[in-house]
């Protein structure tokens, strides 16, 4: 693959690069170009018709965004190619789709493989399951006992969604103001990675040390009042069955009972990983093809799972999700909302990442040697809702709301199996005393 970030000589690795390309907001108005990233970039869901497409609607493949020059002569530039009181849309180029290979699916569909052992399914979800499960996301998974990532730093009210449907002026108080634990030096923090951090997976035995060292995470002292609907516009994610702590990267597996994994949502999961013809998608991938593939149509069962809310403004760095106990199994991952670009690299931060637009509906699972790939999340990309969240009179109370959520959002469901079938865990004894 090659890419326009390729040979620059710069201290930060090709991921890094494409990850500023994609991040650029230095002039208002000018998007980051896709064009740049030629056959590379892949865009599987988008309508045949460029009239119908959201992206190129937004003015995402305007030929302005590949000017390269200085901020004012490109606002001349951008002046001379507006036709009239129209800006110059372009022409949306077209997507050779060279290099992936198509896998058929049980279920009539299809799947590419845009990475070794990562399988991007378009318009896996109808319209009504991506509804249904934007309202299941932020209605139920943000409820208790689901942990947010506000919970530490906010007294939250136990239903803060329906809050934000019918009063989203309500006050929310930080916990500072409210209890008289000791204060903590920070405010929530991003998630963060270091770029130079292997990719390996971590065991038992390690997850049960990181659990020991951790002593629970402290409120920020800095935070203010909030409304509701600016907690909203705050909440990263919401955490799904094992719980998962950001400060030691690992999973809190003390307790006998996980939180339950949404049933619904397990199943649409289960049925895509069973839907796999997983013999092609490892056949010439010699270092995943002992991966233990043959067994998952049968025993993938997702028990954690992060629902990501990102506003329009948020990034997700890259990453390699490395806490689960299997380093194979598959990871489900469906988008929500407005379009967002993925890259998807190798286990190196030094190759070049793959731009993968993720639109609403889609379906990306990693598995494999590709659950070792760098990926990160740089744009949510601006004005790409679908018309299907447009709220209607017909829309229930709470669906209205979760329609003007998404209207300046993405919401990304990351489901995983932290145990894979027929795991002993060792004894509590044993690990805990
Ligand atoms: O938002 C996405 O598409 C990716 C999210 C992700 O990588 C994660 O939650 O680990
Ligand atoms: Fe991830």
């Amino acid at each position: 693959m090659s890419s326009p970030d390729a040979g620059a000589s710069t201290h930060h690795t090709a991921f890094r690069l494409a990850e500023k390309h994609f991040k650029n907001r230095a002039v208002k108005d000018k998007y980051p170009s896709l064009r740049k990233y030629g056959d590379s970039l892949v865009d599987l869901s988008r309508p045949n018709k460029q009239e119908d497409d959201e992206l190129w609607k937004a003015g995402w493949w305007s030929p302005a965004n590949d000017y390269e020059g200085s901020t004012s002569n490109w606002k001349a530039w951008v002046f001379a190619s507006y036709k009239g009181k129209e800006r110059d849309l372009g022409e949306r180029p077209h997507l050779t789709m060279s290099g992936l290979k198509e896998v058929k699916l049980g279920d009539g569909r299809v799947g590419w493989i845009v990475a070794p052992g990562c399988i991007l399914i378009p318009n896996l979800l109808s319209i009504n399951d991506q509804l249904d499960l934007l309202h299941s996301s932020l209605a139920e998974y943000t409820r208790p006992p689901n942990p947010l990532s506000l919970s530490t730093h906010y007294d939250l009210p136990p239903n803060l969604f329906e809050l934000y449907a019918t009063q989203p002026d309500h006050i929310v108080q930080p916990k500072h103001m409210t209890t008289s634990l000791s204060p903590a030096k920070e405010a929530p923090k991003a998630r963060t990675t270091i770029e130079t951090e292997p990719a390996s997976v971590i065991g038992y035995e390690e997850i049960i040390a990181r659990n020991k060292t951790w002593t629970g995470d402290t409120p920020s002292a800095k935070l203010k009042e909030r409304t509701a609907a600016q907690l909203m516009a705050e909440m990263r994610w919401a955490n799904l069955g094992w719980v998962y702590q950001w400060s030691t990267k690992s999973y809190e597996l003390s307790s006998d009972q996980p939180i339950p994994f949404p049933p619904g949502l397990a199943d649409i999961c289960k049925r895509v990983v069973d839907s796999v013809p997983w013999d092609q998608v490892f056949e010439q991938d010699s270092e995943s093809r002992s991966c233990g593939w043959e067994s998952w149509p049968e025993d993938y069962a997702p028990d954690t799972g992060i629902v990501n809310f990102y506003q329009t403004k948020d990034t997700l760095m890259g990453h390699v999700d490395r806490s689960e106990l299997d380093p194979a199994r598959p990871l489900v991952s469906l988008s929500l909302g407005h379009s967002a670009i993925l890259l998807l690299g190798s286990s190196s931060r030094h190759d070049p990442p793959r731009p993968v637009i993720l639109r609403s509906g889609d379906c990306l699972i990693m598995s494999g040697t590709g659950r070792q790939a760098y990926h990160g999340v740089p744009r949510i990309l601006e004005g790409s809702l679908p018309a299907y969240f447009t709220p209607s009179d017909k829309d229930t109370s709470t669906m209205k709301a979760a329609k003007r959520f998404i209207s300046s959002a993405r919401v990304n469901i990351n489901a995983r199996q932290v145990f894979p079938p027929g795991f002993k865990r060792p004894s509590k004894d044993a690990t805990l005393a």
